[in-house]
C-alpha cells in the first residue's frame, strides 16, 4: 500500500491514496499505522478517496471531487480535521489530481473550500464555528471553565490564567459526558496580546498535539468572545508553529502551512 507523509504545524498525518474507494481501514490498522513505536507514527490517517466512491458524502460529490477520510490516531472516525483537509489539499495539488487554486472537499462535516497555489500557506473556509454554550475542563487536579464550539467536530475552548507551557496534558482531561457524549477536543489557551492566543491541545482520539486547526478555530472564537468581539484576525501559536484564524460575521478561515514530507510502501501487517 502506497502511502505519504505530511503535516500542517506539526499535525501530522499519514496520507493514503485509494481512489477509487477499495481499501478496507479498520480500526486496528488506523491505530497500527500512527504507532510512533512500532508503526509509520502520526495523530491520524487522512484516506484519499473519490466523493462518490463513500455513501457517507456521495451527496457532495457534483461539488467536490476527492472525500477526506479522515481518522484519529486510535482509529476513531472524526467529522473534520482544519490540519488535515490542508495537508489533504496540499497533497491533491503535488499529486497533480488537481490543479491550484480554489476547490471543495469533501469531509464528514460538509463540504470545505481551500485555497492554494503550486506552494505556500494553504487556506480552509472552516464554515461558521456554532457556540453551544459553557462547560469545564478538568486537568492536573484544576478546573477550567471554556465555551462549547462545534466546528463540525466538538472543542471546548478554555482561555486559564496559568501559563499553558506548564501544563501537563499526558492523562486525559475531565470533561461532561452529558454536554460531549461522543468526546471532545479540549484547547487551553492564554491570551497573550491583542488578537493573540498561545494554544495546547489535547485531542479526542489522538491525545495531546503539537497543533489542531479545528482547535485554533475555537481558540480564537473563544478568545474574542472574553473580548467581546466577533471578527477579526487572530494568530494562534502552536507547539508546531504558528496559524492564522480570520473570524467574519459568515464564516471563518484558518491559513498556515502544509507540508509532504515522505512517501513509500507501507508493509504493515494488522
Ligand atoms: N487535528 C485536527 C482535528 C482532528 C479530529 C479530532 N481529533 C476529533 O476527533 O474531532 C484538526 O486540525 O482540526
Amino acid at each position: 500500500m502506497r502511502f505519504l507523509k505530511g503535516h500542517g504545524t506539526e499535525n501530522d498525518f499519514v496520507i493514503l491514496p485509494d481512489p477509487d474507494g477499495e481499501l478496507e481501514l479498520p480500526a486496528t490498522l488506523v491505530a497500527a499505522i500512527c504507532d510512533r513505536r512500532a508503526g509509520i507514527g502520526a495523530d491520524g490517517v487522512l484516506r484519499v478517496t473519490r466523493a462518490k466512491t463513500s455513501e457517507e458524502v456521495a451527496a457532495l460529490a457534483g461539488e467536490a471531487e476527492w472525500f477526506m477520510d479522515y481518522r484519529n490516531a486510535d482509529g476513531s472516525v472524526a467529522e473534520m480535521c482544519g490540519n488535515g483537509v490542508r495537508v489533504f489539499a496540499r497533497y491533491l495539488v503535488d499529486a497533480g489530481l488537481t490543479a491550484p487554486g480554489e476547490f471543495a472537499i469533501a469531509t464528514r462535516g460538509g463540504l470545505r473550500r481551500v485555497r492554494l497555489g503550486a506552494e505556500g500557506d494553504v487556506t480552509v473556509d472552516m464554515g461558521r464555528p456554532v457556540v453551544r454554550g459553557e462547560s469545564l475542563t478538568t486537568v492536573a487536579g484544576h478546573d477550567y471553565p471554556g465555551l462549547h464550539v462545534d466546528m463540525g467536530n466538538p472543542h471546548l475552548a478554555c482561555a486559564i490564567g496559568d501559563p499553558v507551557a506548564q501544563l501537563d496534558l499526558t492523562h486525559q482531561p475531565g470533561f461532561d459526558p452529558g454536554v460531549f457524549p461522543a468526546g471532545v477536543n479540549i484547547e487551553l489557551f492564554n491570551a497573550v496580546g491583542p488578537r493573540r492566543a498561545v494554544m495546547r491541545v489535547h485531542e479526542r482520539g489522538s491525545g495531546e498535539t503539537r497543533s489542531c486547526g479545528t482547535g485554533a478555530v475555537a481558540t480564537a472564537v473563544a478568545a474574542a468572545h472574553l473580548a467581546g468581539e466577533s471578527t477579526g484576525e487572530w494568530i494562534v501559536e502552536v507547539l508546531g508553529g504558528r496559524l492564522t484564524v480570520t473570524l467574519d460575521q459568515e464564516t471563518s478561515y484558518l491559513s498556515g502551512p502544509a507540508t509532504l514530507v515522505a512517501a513509500g510502501e507501507l508493509t504493515l501487517a494488522e
